[in-house]
């Protein structure tokens, strides 16, 4: 097996009285799509805040190939390879698809303010740009600024702008959220394609169960906070368990 790109470590967050998160042990690893479910409220969310930054652990530990991340910031984190989608700060609305793009992939590779480099670096950048463009399928809308895009364009060009980044976690939190039907697919593709880079690790926070059933190598159940269920997507979602707290016990779908 694999050595795992992240770990949690009795991973915990209190807050006041309430253990939104309560030492959560984990352990992911690259070439593997996991999806974490769970009913409303029950530490999804604040769970990937913990492993991009966003909050602080009150105890435990979060591992990024050997390395403890846990009192890193969101930033460095990133540069650590931890990429969150959807939570980008850094588009620019008026500038076009392309040139927000471009911008990406320069920050990324640390040439953002040399005034003297050769050309080839500048065409190489323009390629990636380019590849990136192509595989979010923006190439349509790459002149168009960005602040026009409709709904489901902008979350691919989030994507791009993530792809940029070039993390080697990718984590998406309800990435069709909001989305008209037509999106959709193109978004799921998109997740599809990343998880067949075998180099990359991705969590995903997802409710609806035909996005589950279409991308998961793995579930993980968390509820209350607690780790409740872990293991292949047959596996976990027949168990009885699972079924009572996230299903109901009708065994519908809660969400
Ligand atoms: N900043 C905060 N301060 C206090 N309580 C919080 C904070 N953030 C989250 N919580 C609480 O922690 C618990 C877990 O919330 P979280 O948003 O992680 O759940 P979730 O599984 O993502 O739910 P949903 O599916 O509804 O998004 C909830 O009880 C929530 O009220």
């Amino acid at each position: 097996m694999t050595q795992p790109s992240l770990v949690t470590k009795d991973l915990t967050i209190r807050f006041g009285g309430h253990v939104a998160v309560n030492q959560v042990n984990c352990e992911f690893r690259p070439g593997e799509l996991t999806v974490i479910v769970g009913p409303n409220g029950a530490g999804k969310t604040t769970f990937f805040n913990l492993i991009s930054g966003q909050l602080a652990a009150s105890s435990g530990k979060v591992v990024k190939d050997g390395v403890e991340i846990t009192k890193m910031s969101p930033s460095t984190r990133a540069r650590h390879g931890i990429g969150r989608a959807f939570q980008l700060t850094n588009l620019f609305p008026q500038l076009s698809v392309l040139e927000n793009i471009r911008l990406a992939v320069q920050a990324h590779s640390g040439d953002g303010w040399r005034l003297f480099k050769p050309v080839s670096s500048y065409k190489e950048l323009a390629a990636k740009a380019e590849r990136y463009l192509e595989a979010t399928k923006l190439t349509d809308v790459a002149l168009l600024p960005a602040s026009a895009l409709p709904h489901g364009d902008q979350r691919k060009l989030e994507v791009a702008l993530l792809m940029a980044m070039e993390p080697d976690i990718y984590m998406f939190d309800e990435p069709t959220a909001g989305m008209s039907l037509d999106h959709t697919p193109d978004v799921l593709e998109l997740i599809a394609e990343i998880k067949h880079d075998k180099s990359k690790t991705v969590l995903l926070v997802e409710h609806k169960m035909d996005v589950v059933r279409a991308l998961a190598d793995r579930i993980i159940v968390l509820h209350n906070g607690e780790l409740l269920a872990d293991g292949a997507p047959d596996e976990v979602m027949s168990s009885q368990i699972v079924r009572d707290v996230y299903l109901g016990k009708s065994g519908e779908a809660a969400a």
